[in-house]
């Protein structure tokens, strides 16, 4: 995965197409959490209805800062990744949290200024029990004090964990949101959403199926 301008990484197409409500999501992590090994583009069906996820990610501690703004700015949810395996990465997860808290509140006025932005801190590498520095314990305490869900998955072992985290995430969204995720934030302007590639929506979409990967060259 490289940090290179311009934004975003070009999105490599796989079979089939995609349709429903676009949910925009933002990988956090520090470098060599896994990040880009849990990325990925598709549609599926969650609680009766077709969710479109569109997912950004970024570059570990490569990332430009103002980059890096302008990409949480253009998400809705967000997933804090670290390793198991490296408490420096676990140790990361609180500042992006915050980083993620400050730039929504920049962009919004009123009540909902105060609610933190949904988002999901996800342990990765659980596979590597032998290397693990970072507890179970721990992790679910950290996501607790920071009010987010909290799931530990094997990108390399298993693609139905990382599915789910992005599930769980996505009903956070819903429940923060009311039912209709991102609409507190769909008025504000990015600078990223104009340098987006869009995608047509696909009636033929396969309801759980990868239809979209992004390019990690
Ligand atoms: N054992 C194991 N290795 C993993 C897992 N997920 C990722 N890796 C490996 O960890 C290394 C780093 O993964 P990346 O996906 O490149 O990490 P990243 O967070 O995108 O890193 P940056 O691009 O530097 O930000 C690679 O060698 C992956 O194969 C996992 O669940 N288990």
């Amino acid at each position: 995965m490289n940090s290179s301008f311009p934004l975003p990484k070009p999105l490599k197409r796989g079979s089939g197409g995609a349709a429903g409500r676009a949910a925009r999501l933002v990988v956090l992590g520090q470098s060599g959490v896994g990040k880009t090994e849990t990325i990925y583009r598709h549609s599926t069906g969650i609680d009766g209805e077709m969710v479109q996820f569109e997912i950004l990610d970024t570059a570990g501690q490569e990332e430009d800062n103002m980059l890096l703004e302008e990409k949480i700015k253009w998400g809705e949810g967000f997933l804090i990744a670290y390793s198991v395996t490296d408490r420096c990465s676990f140790d990361e997860v609180m500042r992006l949290r915050f980083l993620v808290n400050h730039a929504h509140a920049c962009g919004r006025r009123g009540p909902s200024a105060a609610d933190p932005p949904p988002a999901l801190v996800v342990a990765n590498k659980r596979d590597l029990q032998f290397d693990r520095m970072v507890s179970v314990a721990e992790g679910e305490a950290l996501a607790a004090a920071l009010r987010c869900p909290f799931a530990e998955v094997s990108a390399r072992d298993s693609y139905e964990e990382v599915l789910a985290a992005f599930e769980a995430l996505h009903r956070e969204m819903l429940r923060q949101s009311g039912g209709s995720p991102g609409a507190h934030k769909r008025k504000m302007s990015s600078k990223i959403m104009d340098r987006m590639p869009r995608f047509p929506a696909s009636p033929s979409v396969n309801g759980t199926g990868r239809t979209f990967t992004f390019s990690s060259n």
